[in-house]
């Protein structure tokens, strides 16, 4: 038989067998649609334990269903296939993997569930160690017609002659396949060690590190799957939050986990992981810089504790004739004990109002001939409406926005930060809240978070406008209760700020963890600040600390990784350097333009390689240029182009990417370098970089 028609032959082997799955499957929707009315009614009429047992059979049958419709209705959008595995083993048997275990009405195995342990050598056996695997193959779907299959033989000697062999390895076929809008799951073709960390136990820290496009992303949410699987009842009970850079990446990975049957897993990005504050923005580098570092926590402590612009300065109230006055030193100091006291801000109103009695009963007994008694004078005046309404604005209920806010009077910051903060950095932060109207940003939603836990939850009754984080309805699950994480995900976890570090860590006071990055790709110029309060988020020196080096980089090609290997080469050490597995026998374009010509020759070569790939196309620039830059490119008007700065880039890729001016993404930030080896690592097929440096890359 011709090789064709080997693989013909094996493709309706295959064929014969998805049909029954999918078959079954049916069978078992339907089964379950009767079984349902049926079970409701034996769960509620139940007589004895026969018949509960029953019950509690059909509803573990109805949970199965429902996770199978959910896999199928994911299926349906994303054309890949529920059963995308098969191993032939020395035992004579054939097990089939996929998305979700399925067995036939006598409790067969028709498909074993990927993440079960008897799947585990499906990723595990290689030729070294073949796990009694001869065969394994790779079944390629697009709905529930396959169309491909590849085989790896690990046991050549062990092969007999009916066990035919065809294809040239699925991961190759898999790699070169084109980008589209959101991230694929990569379940067919997990690789051994990519495997190993998401097997881990699930208790603890467990830490993933590798460079650009070594499956970081990929192995972390399919880490989640896994757990989610093994451990449902702790996992999916509190919830598994996922944490990434930006908006643009979490919606890039947001098909993954629902391609997998897991729906419930809250994807944020450090943009939007406090309810009710979406920021749009991000800070110059030096302005990050500063509101991610310990030191806002001093200023902001020292923020809240300061008297509102509006706040009045003297207090004056008549009592049996006397007038009773607070100056502004007297009104000072009843404001510091308040602050002393153990009750956040927010929760201690009563007690500012009984301080400023006391406060009010000192002056009363230190005037001469004025007899009054202490629990007279603060029952009567504790009841004047004109005592509540100097209370009301004199100790102000305050939202952590309106706290940030206030921080744009330079005045009022430069007393907050005493020697904290420079001047200059004084200067930076007023002007970054200085327009009410522009919005937040990401960095901010850190500083916000942290006011929300020094200020403390308002009481009940307060209403207030816009403005107010806790105003808008908020739509996570968590609003209340925010520190209920079983388990959290952080991606690209060496750009965070020790300030998002303790907003993060919040979150996951009991959580495990599953931290994912790498440390040349880092854009926080302050790393041994990050790191301790990385430890201490993860709950101190003591946490089970598991670690997890990938190696492989499965994303670019081989001459696009070895320009990006040069540039960084003196910010990364020659092991911290993955190795590029795949060749296209295409060398990155450079083409160096007068620097008048740069967007104009940006946007031509983005237009060509529209031509040479299928997917999308990236062009990567430095932040200031990203707005002409889009401007330009909207007029090709192809929705497969997008335009990006470096720092958004993160995390994303494309089958191409144009990347504009090296230089200026190099000097805009402390980091540069850093940043602009995430973008030349962006690219899956093609490279063209657009410069007016004759000397690029040196
Ligand atoms: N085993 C695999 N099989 C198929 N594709 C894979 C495999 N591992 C990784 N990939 C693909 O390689 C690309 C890079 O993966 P991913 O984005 O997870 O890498 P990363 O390490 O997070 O990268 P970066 O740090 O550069 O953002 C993705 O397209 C992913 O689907």
């Amino acid at each position: 038989m011709s090789e064709t028609s080997v693989r013909e032959a094996e493709i309706a082997v295959e064929q014969k067998h998805v049909d029954m799955v999918y078959a079954r499957v049916a069978e078992m929707r339907d089964e379950a649609r009767a079984m349902r009315t049926r079970g409701d009614e034996l769960a509620h009429g139940a007589r004895n334990e026969a018949v509960f047992e029953q019950a509690a059979m059909l509803f573990e049958r109805d949970v199965m269903v429902r996770h199978a419709n959910q896999i199928l209705r994911s299926l349906d959008a994303e054309h890949e296939g529920l059963v995308f595995g098969r191993l032939d083993t020395t035992e004579g048997e054939t097990m089939y993997v996929g998305r979700l275990g399925v067995r036939d009405s006598e409790f067969e195995n028709l498909v074993t569930d990927w993440r079960a342990p008897a799947a585990a050598p499906f990723y595990q056996a290689t030729a070294e160690m073949p796990m009694a695997v001869i065969r394994r193959r790779v079944i390629r779907s697009t709905g529930q017609s396959v169309v491909d299959i590849d085989d790896d033989l690990l046991m050549p000697e062990s092969r007999q002659d009916s066990m035919p062999v065809v294809g040239e390895g699925a991961l190759m076929a898999s790699l070169t396949r084109a980008r589209g809008e959101n991230m694929r799951d990569i379940v067919a073709t997990i690789q051994k060690e990519q495997d190993e960390a998401i097997r881990a136990p699930w208790r603890g820290v467990t830490e993933i590190t590798g460079g650009p496009g070594t499956g970081k992303t990929a192995v972390a949410l399919h880490r989640v799957a896994y757990l989610l699987y093994r451990d449902r009842k702790r996992m999916g009970g509190s919830g598994v939050l996922v944490i990434g850079p930006s908006p643009a990446f979490t919606s890039y990975i947001s098909r993954v986990l629902p391609s997998m049957g897991e729906d419930t897993v809250e994807l944020r990005s450090l943009s939007d992981v406090l309810d009710g504050v979406a920021a749009t923005r991000v800070d110059p580098a030096p302005v990050a810089a500063v509101k991610g570092s310990l030191r806002m926590r001093r200023v902001l402590k020292r923020a809240i504790r300061e008297a509102p612009a509006d706040a009045p300065t003297e207090l004056r109230i008549m009592y049996r004739g006397e007038v009773l006055k607070l100056d502004a030193r007297e009104l000072a100091k009843v404001r510091a004990a308040v602050h002393n006291g153990r009750r956040p801000p927010n929760q201690s109103r009563v007690d500012a109002a009984e301080a400023l009695l006391d406060a009010l009963w000192r002056k009363a007994d230190s005037y001469e001939d004025f007899p009054v008694k202490r629990a007279e004078l603060l029952t009567e005046l504790g009841e004047r409406i004109d005592f509540h309404r100097f209370v009301v604005v004199w100790w102000q209920l305050l939202s952590p926005a309106e706290v940030l806010r206030g921080l744009a009077d330079r005045r009022h910051l430069a007393r907050a930060a005493g020697r904290v903060l420079t001047r200059s950095e004084v200067d930076m932060l007023a002007d970054s809240w200085a327009d009410p109207s522009v919005g937040f940003t990401a960095a901010d939603v850190a500083l916000l978070d942290e006011l929300r836990v020094l200020l403390g939850k308002p009481p009940k009754r307060r209403r207030r406008a816009e403005h107010d984080p806790f105003a808008p309805a908020p739509t996570g699950r968590h609003r209340e209760h925010y520190d209920e994480y079983s388990h959290i995900v952080v991606d690209e976890a060496q750009d965070l700020s020790p300030m998002q570090w303790r907003m993060v860590g919040r979150r996951g006071k009991y959580a495990s963890w599953t931290v994912v990055g790498d440390p040349v790709q880092s854009s926080w110029p302050d790393p041994p600040e990050a790191a301790q309060a990385r430890e201490a988020a993860f709950g101190g020196p003591r946490t089970q600390h598991r670690r997890f080096g990938l190696r492989t980089n499965y994303r670019n090609s081989a001459e696009i990784f070895d320009l990006a290997g040069r540039v960084v080469r003196h910010v990364a050490t020659e092991d911290q350097l993955p190795h590029a597995v795949r060749s296209t026998g295409v060398e990155p374009t450079i083409h160096v333009v007068d620097f008048d010509a740069l967007t104009a020759t940006a946007v031509d070569s983005a237009r060509e390689l529209l031509g040479v790939v299928d997917g999308t196309v990236g062009i990567i620039t430095a932040t200031s240029r990203v707005e002409p830059m889009r401007l330009a490119a909207d007029a090709v008007g192809n929705s497969r182009i997008r335009v990006v700065d470096g720092l958004e880039s993160k995390g994303l890729e494309y089958d191409a990417v144009v990347l504009v001016e090296p230089e200026e993404m190099v000097t805009e930030s402390l980091t540069g370098p850093r940043t602009l080896y995430v973008a030349l690592t962006r690219a899956t097929q093609r490279l063209t970089v657009v410069t007016s440096d004759a000397n690029w890359p040196g």
